[in-house]
């Protein structure tokens, strides 16, 4: 009961979140399927439209779209009203969460977390550490984001709400010598899960690249076998321009999931879609809210069904 409870509560509050993509991109289509009585050439440009206004991108959108085609083919459809279903289906394909996504949650791991300013990334790692507390797990934060002044006092208040040890350094420290620490802080505490916040921006690749390059080379020296992931959070209301980032991110680093703040109250939730759909990287994780509790695990299937949902 409980549990059908916090279901319910978190599919609600999924679809509330994502009240103004709803109305960006689901009115429209609508308004599609209401407005045409036969399914034309005219049909589809309107929902082409509809789709690529709503941050779907334009190759997911002709993705989509040939997939409808086929399908309305196939099954001999007329009406526009028969192929709805198809719409949403050919949505879900184009994302797909491999079966093992989370596994790396039941495993020793080390996570390093890199994203532009501002994107939410310090709030993001208070919310994960919190889940991953209250799954059980021993969780370590590194604050091994030495580059601005506050980011470090602030990771800590988050450690502090979510009950977790932080490594830092004081400011300007070196970053290596903070996951070092941090490191053997989760070796002699027995820790699961490490997640370190790194100052991991754009403004420079080689930057970029040198400043992982040496964290990851610590790690896999001092914290041998360790499961590894790295994660790029991305701001959702930034629509296509988090699209280009989690491009660029992915050219100069290994990285194994995008998590996409602020999904509440942005009409550009549709970038998840064109996310998962162009760039083959999972979506892991939403946030749809600044509370500790606001970060869902992310499911192309609740997702389309809560975009879709009646309100
Ligand atoms: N509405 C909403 N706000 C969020 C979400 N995630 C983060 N925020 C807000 O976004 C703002 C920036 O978050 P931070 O965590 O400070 O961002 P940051 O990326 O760590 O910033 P830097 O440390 O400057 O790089 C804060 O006001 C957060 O409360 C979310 O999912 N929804």
């Amino acid at each position: 009961m409980e549990n059908e409870n916090k279901k319910e509560g978190f599919f609600s509050k999924l679809v509330s979140g994502l009240t103004k993509t709803r109305d960006n991109i689901i009115s429209g289509i609508d308004s599609v399927f209401n407005g045409f009585s036969n399914i034309d050439e005219e049909f589809y440009e309107e929902l082409e439209e509809i789709l690529i206004m709503g941050d779907l991108g334009v190759e997911t959108t002709e993705n989509i779209l040939d997939e409808l085609k086929a399908k309305v083919k196939e099954n001999h459809i007329k009406e526009p009203k028969d192929c709805k279903e198809l719409l949403l289906e050919s949505i879900k394909n184009q994302m797909s969460l491999s079966e093992d996504a989370y596994d790396f949650e039941d495993k020793r791991t080390v996570i390093l977390v890199i994203g532009v300013n501002g994107v939410g990334k310090t709030t993001t790692i208070g919310k994960l550490s919190s889940q991953f507390k209250e799954k059980g797990k021993k969780v370590i934060l590194a604050a091994a984001d030495t580059f601005r002044a506050a980011a470090t006092e602030q990771l800590k208040e988050w450690a502090n709400r979510a009950g977790v040890d932080i490594i830092s350094g004081s400011e300007g420290a070196d970053p290596g010598s903070i996951v070092f620490d941090a490191v053997a802080a989760a070796k002699a505490r027995n820790a699961d899960i490490l997640i370190c916040d790194t100052a991991g921006r754009l403004h420079n690749k080689k930057n970029l690249m040198d400043e992982l390059g040496k964290l990851n080379k610590i790690i896999n020296r001092e914290f041998e076998g360790v499961n590894r992931e790295t994660f790029v959070v991305l701001d959702a209301t930034t629509g296509q321009n988090a699209l280009m980032q989690a491009k660029e991110f992915n050219e100069v680093a290994d990285v194994t999931g995008v998590i996409l703040t602020k999904m509440d109250g942005t009409a550009k939730g549709g970038i998840a879609i064109a996310i998962e759909s162009e760039l083959e990287i999972p979506v892991k994780y939403i946030g749809v809210g600044e509370g500790i509790n606001d970060l869902q695990r992310f499911d192309p299937e609740t997702f389309v069904s809560a975009l879709f949902a009646e309100s």
